[in-house]
């Protein structure tokens, strides 16, 4: 319950690269597990996806791509990924090809956002919003103002609130935009690329009663 409504959201953590954390991850109603396919990432996991996803038990897995060519996205497909994350400046061609509904487009909020940009996506699987930061396209730790979120969430579009999201804002953030999911990555990290158990462990006791059961 937050402020009085019981509200429903699902779960992506994202930027996972070993299995001990795909492990630890399995204990807690995750929805979403998200790969980061991007080389200059810290968190990029490259040719090890394939042995990761194998040890994946939570419904949904998710790659994520930054202006990758199609080639290398189809890779990922036959590799068993169930959705790809676009977080660079892919356009709806591309998006078509990997077929509209295995996608989650990211938008990088700055200031504020053209409606029209995000109708064009209406068909994806869901908008992804991200904090905008020069130079770095993902993975900030840094949040945005989440009224423009909540004005998108208002608009009917299904959205993935991400960016700087961690134990302490995230109950702040659910009751606030009242997205469809929620997506972690450095606010529940030790080190980058590595998950801290303490910190999944009070992230879900904070969440309790506020998640939708899993679905596969
Ligand atoms: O994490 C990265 O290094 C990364 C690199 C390139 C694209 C996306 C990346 N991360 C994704 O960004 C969002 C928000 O992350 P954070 O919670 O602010 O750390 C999330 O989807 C990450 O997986």
């Amino acid at each position: 319950m937050i402020g009085g409504f019981k509200i429903s959201v699902k779960i992506k953590i994202c930027g996972i690269t070993n299995l001990e954390d795909i492990k630890l991850l399995e204990a807690y109603p995750v929805h979403y597990l998200g790969f980061i396919l991007y080389p200059p990432s810290p968190r990029y996991v490259g040719s090890r996806l394939s042995e990761l996803l194998k040890a994946v038990k939570i419904p949904k897995k998710v790659a994520v791509f930054v202006d990758a060519p199609y080639e290398e996205i189809k890779s990922a497909l036959d590799l068993g990924v169930d959705l790809i994350q676009l977080h660079g400046r892919e356009n709806l061609d591309l998006a078509r090809k990997i077929g509209l509904q295995r996608c989650i487009k990211t938008f990088r909020i700055k200031d504020s956002l053209s409606f029209d940009e995000l109708d064009y996506w209406r068909d994806a699987y869901a908008l992804l919003l991200d904090t905008y930061k020069e130079g770095l396209p993902g993975g900030t730790g840094k949040t945005f103002n989440w009224d423009i979120a909540r004005d998108i969430v208002l608009k009917g579009h299904r959205i993935f609130l991400a960016g700087g999201l961690n134990p302490d804002n995230v109950l702040e953030a659910v009751s606030k935009v009242n997205p469809y999911a929620i997506d972690l990555s450095s606010g529940l990290e030790k080190s980058p690329g590595k998950k801290d158990p303490k910190k999944i462990e009070v992230f879900f006791e904070k969440l309790k009663g506020v998640t939708t059961p899993l679905v596969s």
